[in-house]
């Protein structure tokens, strides 16, 4: 694949823009099985971006990889500390799986048309009533066309040292599709990388694939139990990752709910 040879007629029959361009992308005609070419493009841009490890000096440290061979679609949630995270996203990137993205992304020049070619989902943050239509459309999708849908909850780059609360879209869709949510913690970066600091040196990042969390009979009313849920796992792993415990930082009570219920065994 020349990389020209690739992007140039992708572009050109690339469909008018709409909310739901990337999955029509999928599905658009000029190639035989556009399904493959998605996953075979998307298998590209991975091995691409995963040689930037080397430049930057970045060492990945994967335990728990084997929790991806589900069988059929899954939401994967992960934390979000800064641009670096797409090297680490492309460290684990299990096969047809694709990325939601804030819409403002598709106009980075060439690095939106290669997410787009990616097959990435944009939605448009400001507009939870667009980005709600939007997700409902990749509920069905991933079913259909048996795709993994990576989302980043803290829905913003946060790299204050632990993560924001969590948005409820990926929960919705995960319970919605029925399917289970995968969360994946990547250790804190800031030994070695802070833009406040101007600090970039190489380093180790850790990264766990948690145990699957099963959605099968769960409603729209269990939303928020669920995304909390896997907000405290997902806290709890990163402050063990970045070796800070949990009781040093306020995690020895579970969250509760209106009626004093723990909400986390
Ligand atoms: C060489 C070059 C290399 C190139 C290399 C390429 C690399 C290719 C890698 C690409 C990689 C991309 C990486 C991108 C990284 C980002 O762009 S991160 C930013 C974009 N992503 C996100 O924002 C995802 C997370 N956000 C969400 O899920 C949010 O919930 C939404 C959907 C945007 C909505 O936002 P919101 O309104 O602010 O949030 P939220 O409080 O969750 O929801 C409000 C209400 O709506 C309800 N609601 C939310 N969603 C739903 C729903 N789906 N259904 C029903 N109700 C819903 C909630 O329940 C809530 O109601 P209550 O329960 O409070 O009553
Ligand atoms: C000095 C550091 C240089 C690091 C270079 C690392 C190379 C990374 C590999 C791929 C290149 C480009 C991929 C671009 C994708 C950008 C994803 C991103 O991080 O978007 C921000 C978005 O989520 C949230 O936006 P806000 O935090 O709300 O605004």
């Amino acid at each position: 694949y020349l990389p020209w040879v690739w992007v140039l007629p992708s572009a050109c029959k690339s469909p008018s823009l709409n909310q739901n361009y990337s999955w029509s992308f999928l599905k658009s005609s000029w190639c035989v099985n556009e399904t493959v070419c998605s996953r075979e493009r998307s298998r590209i841009i991975k091995n691409i971006v995963r040689t930037f490890k080397y430049i930057y000096g970045l060492r990945f440290e994967v335990t728990g990889l084997e929790k991806f061979q589900i069988e059929g679609p899954c939401v994967i949630v992960s934390n979000h500390q800064s641009i670096l995270d797409m090297m680490g996203l492309m460290e684990i990137l299990p096969d047809g799986c694709v990325q939601i993205a804030k819409k403002e992304l598709l106009y980075l020049g060439p690095v939106g048309l290669i997410m787009y070619l990616g097959g990435v989902i944009f939605i448009n943050r400001k507009s939870t009533s667009n980005a709600k239509t939007v997700m409902s459309g990749v509920a069905q999708t991933m079913l259909e066309e048996n795709v993994k849908v990576w989302v980043y909850p803290e829905g913003t780059r946060n790299g204050n040292g632990d993560l924001l609360p969590f948005k409820k879209g990926a929960f919705h869709l995960a319970i919605q599709a029925q399917v289970p949510v995968i969360p994946v913690v990547y250790s804190s970066f800031s030994s070695f990388y802070s833009p406040a600091k101007k600090l970039f040196i190489s380093g180790k990042i850790q990264v766990e694939v948690l145990e699957p969390i099963e959605t099968k009979g769960l409603k729209t009313e269990d939303v928020t139990e669920l995304t909390e849920k896997c907000f405290c796992i997902m806290r709890e792993t990163f402050f063990r990752l970045s070796g800070r415990t949990s009781e040093a930082n306020g995690l020895a009570q579970a969250p509760q709910n209106q009626e004093g219920v723990v909400l986390l065994a």
